[in-house]
């Protein structure tokens, strides 16, 4: 097991911020560049909470490093505004409100249109500061003259001046700057965050408003490329309007792929590798132009022998002689970061404690009613006209052949996609037009025909990141509270890993189940939202004869006190769960009785013919 040992991470920080002035000068880093390295580092921090951690590659953020530097140089040089700290502060605010503006417009999209639109926008931004507001920036000039930092204590006032006194300054900020991001990373909030990096859809499905995760975590980032920027242009004496340039975001992104994207530590290395290469090069060897071509072929060597960057290598070192050491005791599951997320406490006596997971608790009379429900795909008609009505506490199968529309039928149900027309009343109230988010917060939900896990996480993470949607609604700001302390948490977490048979796995990353294993925490992630109604898509799918058998048990102690509705081609086994069942055939309900009723009935005969069901009856 992985021991979570606070503050050790921060620590080591300290330790090697007060070691590296008087380290790195002697292997050939000028002290300029150790600067440098320490604002690059504290950028990328906010640029990996957005892509390390979200999934989220932007090459926007010249644009914001660029505006909150302006903004803190303007104020210093062009006003008589002379407080340093409060114009970092008020340029990262300024960088943060137009992330928020460019946010709401650039999320709108996703994956390789995300990126282009932050391209878009970093030119837009080029432009603007050359162009129309150079009265402010000075255009091609910058603006000159922007101050050393200084903290007026109210008897005396501490002047950074040398580069050591300014090293001090900046490793203090990167500092608190890294702090914020590790208690960001080890929050609830920061675990949707890479729930959207892993499968934003199931995200959503889980209940959690992705979008507004995503806009959160973009102004985090443009604030922390605001301050970057501001410090930037207190160290040169000079707000340069390269600041701007696109190739201030494609060092972002690169210097980030060196160190190791989604360890906060990545882009520090990553700048540390880049500035002192280009250094290197530049000034040891003389290259001239060539050093470009050099550190391309270097950024490429390294990208593809270092997939998860210096910082991932460094951690599977870590990791592969701690499980050496440890060889007394369970295997240790390796992590995908420097920074495991926090591993809460383990319960005890899980059996005797209140129970998490909703059961109908005595409720009778239709849960879920659908009426003329139709969804046609251009021409196909893939549902057509169905009424279709579910009791409390009632358990119900599906059946049909391939293509019959079951599936079609479910996203509808759940809300992922809308009907062309009909109906859908959940618990008394109309969902027909509500969304897959508000759906499963309201108590209605699914387990997936294909696994929709976390694949990169452990069972515990992604039980956990179905409890969170339960448990704090669909959006909650909550950045800086310890996953340990949100209440319920571990006892729901545990309680369904129980259910699901993977108590003993809940430490291991789903990467390495077994399928049968997998096809449990698909059922479970469902369960651990606690759905009032829960949908099971073809649970049995792909198992081998013994893991159906183990499988219809457990579904059989899950069942119990539950209402759900099970489509699945295995026959003989949804039999045995099921009370009634439902046949869709070309789209359209066949029939529905009770198993023995379908399995005499000639309709269903005829429609199997051929197929399975003659097969097994
Ligand atoms: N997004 C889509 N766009 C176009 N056609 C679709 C889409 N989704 C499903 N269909 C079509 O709708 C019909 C019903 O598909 P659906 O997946 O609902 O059937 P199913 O009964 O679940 O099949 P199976 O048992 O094979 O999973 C099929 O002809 C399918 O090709």
């Amino acid at each position: 097991m992985i021991r979570h040992r606070p503050f050790l991470v921060e620590a080591l920080t300290i330790a090697a911020l007060v070691a590296a002035p008087f380290v790195l000068p002697h292997i050939g880093f000028s002290p300029a560049t150790i600067n440098r390295i320490l604002i690059w580092g504290l950028v990328g921090i906010g640029f990996d909470l957005l892509f390390g951690y979200t999934g989220l590659l932007s090459f926007g953020q010249s644009a914001f490093f660029g505006s909150g530097g302006m903004f803190a140089a303007y104020l210093l040089t062009q006003t008589s505004f002379s407080n340093a700290i409060g114009a970092l502060l008020l340029g990262t605010l300024f960088a943060g409100v137009i992330g928020y503006g460019i946010g709401l417009i650039a999320l709108r999209r996703t994956g390789i249109y995300f990126a282009m639109i932050t391209v878009a926008i970093a030119e837009v931004f080029f432009f603007l500061e050359f162009n129309p507001l150079s009265e402010y920036t000075g255009g091609e000039n910058g603006l000159p003259g922007v101050p050393s930092p200084s903290l007026s204590l109210g008897f005396t006032t501490l002047k950074f001046s040398s580069n050591l006194e300014m090293y001090a300054f900046f490793a203090f900020w990167y500092f608190v700057g890294l702090v914020i991001a590790l208690r960001i990373v080890r929050s609830p909030f920061g675990l949707v965050m890479r729930a959207i990096r892993e499968n934003p859809m199931r995200a959503e499905a889980l209940g959690h408003n992705i979008r507004s995760y995503k806009l959160v975590v973009f102004v985090i980032a443009a604030m922390y490329a605001g301050f970057g920027g501001g410090l930037l242009g207190m160290m040169q004496g000079f707000m340069p309007p390269d600041a701007f340039m696109f190739a201030t975001s494609g060092e972002i992104v690169m210097q980030t792929a060196i160190g190791g994207a989604g360890t906060l530590f990545g882009p520090l290395l990553g700048a540390i590798v880049w500035l002192y290469l280009s250094d290197f090069f530049q000034t040891v060897l003389n290259l001239g132009a060539t050093w470009r071509l050099i550190l391309g072929i270097v950024f490429v060597l390294l990208v593809c022998f270092l997939r998860r960057g210096l910082a991932g290598a460094i951690a599977d070192v870590y990791h592969m002689l701690r499980r050496r050491s440890a060889t007394a005791e369970a295997p240790v599951s390796p992590v995908s970061s420097i920074v495991a997320a926090p591993r809460a406490p383990a319960a005890h006596g899980i059996a005797n404690e209140p129970v998490m997971i909703k059961t109908t608790s005595g409720k009778s009379g239709p849960i879920l009613t659908a009426t003329g429900l139709t969804k046609r795909y251009g021409g196909l008609l893939a549902n057509s006209d169905i009424n279709f009505t579910v009791n409390h506490g009632e358990i119900r199968g599906i059946i049909g052949p391939n293509g019959a529309g079951k599936s079609t039928f479910f996203k509808m149900l759940t809300c992922e996609v809308k009907p062309t027309s009909g109906r859908i009343t959940f618990d008394g109230r109309d969902i027909t037009d509500m969304n897959v988010i508000d759906a499963c917060q309201l108590g209605l939900t699914k387990s997936y025909q294909i696994n929709q896990l976390f694949e990169r996480l452990t069972v515990r993470q992604n039980l956990t990141i179905a409890a969170l949607g339960e448990l704090r609604g669909k959006f909650r700001l909550d950045l800086f509270r310890s996953l340990y302390k949100v209440p319920k948490l571990n006892r729901l977490v545990e309680q369904t890993a129980a259910l699901v048979n993977l108590t003993a796995r809940l430490d291991a990353p789903v990467s390495e189940l077994a399928y049968g294993e997998k096809r449990r925490l698909e059922i479970g992630l469902a369960l651990a939202t606690s759905p009032s109604l829960l949908l099971l898509d073809e649970p049995l799918a792909g198992m081998s004869p013994q893991e159906r058998v183990e499988t219809v048990a457990l579904l059989k102690s899950i069942a119990r006190g539950r209402t759900l509705v099970i489509i699945d081609h295995d026959m003989d086994s949804l039999f045995e769960l099921v009370e009634k069942v439902t046949v869709l055939q070309e789209g359209r309900l066949l029939v529905e009785g009770t198993p023995e009723e379908i399995k005499s009935d000639a309709k269903v005969q005829e429609a199997y013919i051929g197929g399975v069901y003659e097969e097994v009856a």
